[in-house]
């Protein structure tokens, strides 16, 4: 007999929609995964969602023989702002790998390395704007990592300049905050109050993002150029496969889900310094001897990064932690016959049944990490690293519908954590911080605000 999923006890008609804070769900299912451990299930307006959070069940359902990314819920909703795009076609739209294959020549670990030094000098931009603050002045980490995020990427792959590292936030921030914080809002509603209270802010939002797009299609026809980049290859290459080439509306799809998809990496940057800080201000010095053997006063550059074994450590400690990407979501494969057993036949979910995978709590399962909440980047170094469980380094997300940028967003990440280690001196704005966490499609540190000054050597 398969053992039953643990659900709390919600209210008639309503079912667990009291157990859900729909302005910081991902929180919510943090407190759920205290309480249930690696597998519960809630039921909103009528349907039920099982929630996974082990290593070991992760990893089962990661298995493409017979699961599949589920398209639902908030990618369904943010479908409303960029349609089929990479992030948001079902499975079964061909158009999904129309857009894959003539992105992806750009995506492999090789073809990223020729944003290295955009990326870089942007970072530098940031600590110039930062040596030029006063010595008391204090910053919000995600509120300047998100700025350099979005420079970093629109200088990349639009080759558009937005010089939005200081003056007023570029509207593309607030509108893509807009956008998804209702993208995960509306399916915890019934469709009518959406419609009526919601649909006007929605629509506003989604306007701002495509126009943010617009203005970069518009700038590269305004300043034509030779560079053979992201925006390049949107306009201008064919499908190998169906031959077919993505038009205006597609194009735009495609610029506003890049953005979105990385605003993750400053999450994962801002908590990286938050751990730095609060839990192993030691790791900083043992960084930055790692980083002054290897790159010392010299200019960092991309040969560097494979050469810093610690800082990377670093970074996967904070993708673990943060759980930056919060999690994804899994079907069975619409071919499956009767109930599906996972767990070694432990749970019985339906053959129709849309699971997501909490990686807060697979990222902190004890059977597979000694001290779960302790910041130890060794254990994300060499042979360790490479012995943990497929199931338990998921933070870029599964097989065939894993993270596009995962590769860019690695660089991007070592890049921006060495250049603060190197060049600057953190210290919390309040010492008794302690993380609290929200977001939307990412989770990010909120409150989180540090003093920062030129690094003293
Ligand atoms: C540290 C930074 C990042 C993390 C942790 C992250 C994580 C993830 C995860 C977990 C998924 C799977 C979502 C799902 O199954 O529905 C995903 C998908 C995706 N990511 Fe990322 N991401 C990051 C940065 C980026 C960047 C920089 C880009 C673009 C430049 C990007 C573009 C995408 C796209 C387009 C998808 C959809 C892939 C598909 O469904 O075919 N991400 N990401």
């Amino acid at each position: 007999m398969p053992t039953p999923i643990p659900q709390p006890p919600g209210v008639p008609l309503l079912g667990n929609i009291f157990d859900i804070d729909p302005s910081n769900t991902w929180t919510s299912l943090q407190k759920l995964w205290e309480k249930y451990g690696e597998i519960f299930k809630i039921t909103v307006l009528g349907q039920q969602i099982v929630f996974v959070a082990s290593v070991a069940l992760c990893e089962e359902l990661c298995d493409e023989k017979r699961f599949r990314k589920f398209v639902g819920g908030p990618i369904v909703e943010i479908r409303h702002a960029v349609h089929a795009s990479l992030f948001t076609a079902y499975e079964e739209e061909p158009i999904w790998g129309v857009h894959h294959r003539i992105l992806a020549p750009l995506f492999t670990p090789t073809a990223v390395t020729q944003c290295f030094t955009e990326v870089r000098n942007c970072a530098s931009e940031l600590v110039t704007k930062w040596r030029g603050l006063s010595g008391n002045s204090t910053v919000s980490a995600i509120g300047e990592l998100n700025r350099l995020d979005l420079e970093t990427t629109t200088l990349c792959f639009y080759g558009r300049k937005l010089n939005g590292l200081t003056g007023p936030e570029p509207p593309m921030i607030k509108a893509m905050d807009g956008a998804t914080s209702e993208a995960i809002k509306r399916p915890t509603r019934p469709r009518f109050l959406n419609w009526l209270l919601y649909q006007s802010k929605f629509d506003r939002s989604s306007k701002a993002m495509r126009q943010y797009a617009a203005e970069c299609v518009q700038y590269r026809k305004t300043n034509p150029t030779d560079r053979k980049d992201m925006l390049y290859t949107m306009m201008n290459a064919k499908d190998p496969e169906t031959g077919q080439s993505l038009n205006d509306q597609q194009i735009i799809d495609e610029i506003v889900t890049m953005p979105i998809g990385s605003s993750t990496a400053p999450c994962v940057i801002s908590s990286a310094i938050y751990y730095l800080l609060k839990k192993n201000p030691g790791c900083i010095a043992t960084a930055r001897e790692e980083i002054d053997s290897v790159i010392g006063d010299g200019e960092f550059t991309h040969d560097h990064l494979e050469k810093l074994p610690y800082c990377a450590g670093i970074v996967r400690e904070s993708l673990r932690l943060s759980a930056a990407a919060p999690g994804f979501n899994i079907e069975p494969l619409p071919n499956t016959q009767g109930p599906v057993l996972i767990g070694g036949g432990k749970y019985q979910v339906p053959a129709k049944q849309t699971m997501i995978i909490v990686l807060h709590g697979v990222n902190r399962d004890p059977a597979v990490f000694e001290e779960p909440e302790a910041f130890r980047p060794e254990r994300m170094m060499g042979d360790a690293f490479e012995k943990l469980p497929e199931g338990a380094k998921k933070w870029f997300g599964n097989g065939k519908r894993v993270c596009y940028g995962r590769h860019y967003a690695w660089m991007w990440n070592m890049i921006i954590i060495v250049t603060l280690l190197k060049d600057v001196d953190f210290e919390m704005a309040d010492p008794s911080y302690q993380l609290k966490q929200d977001g939307w499609f990412n989770l990010r540190p909120v409150d989180f605000n540090v003093k920062v000054k030129p690094r003293a050597k």
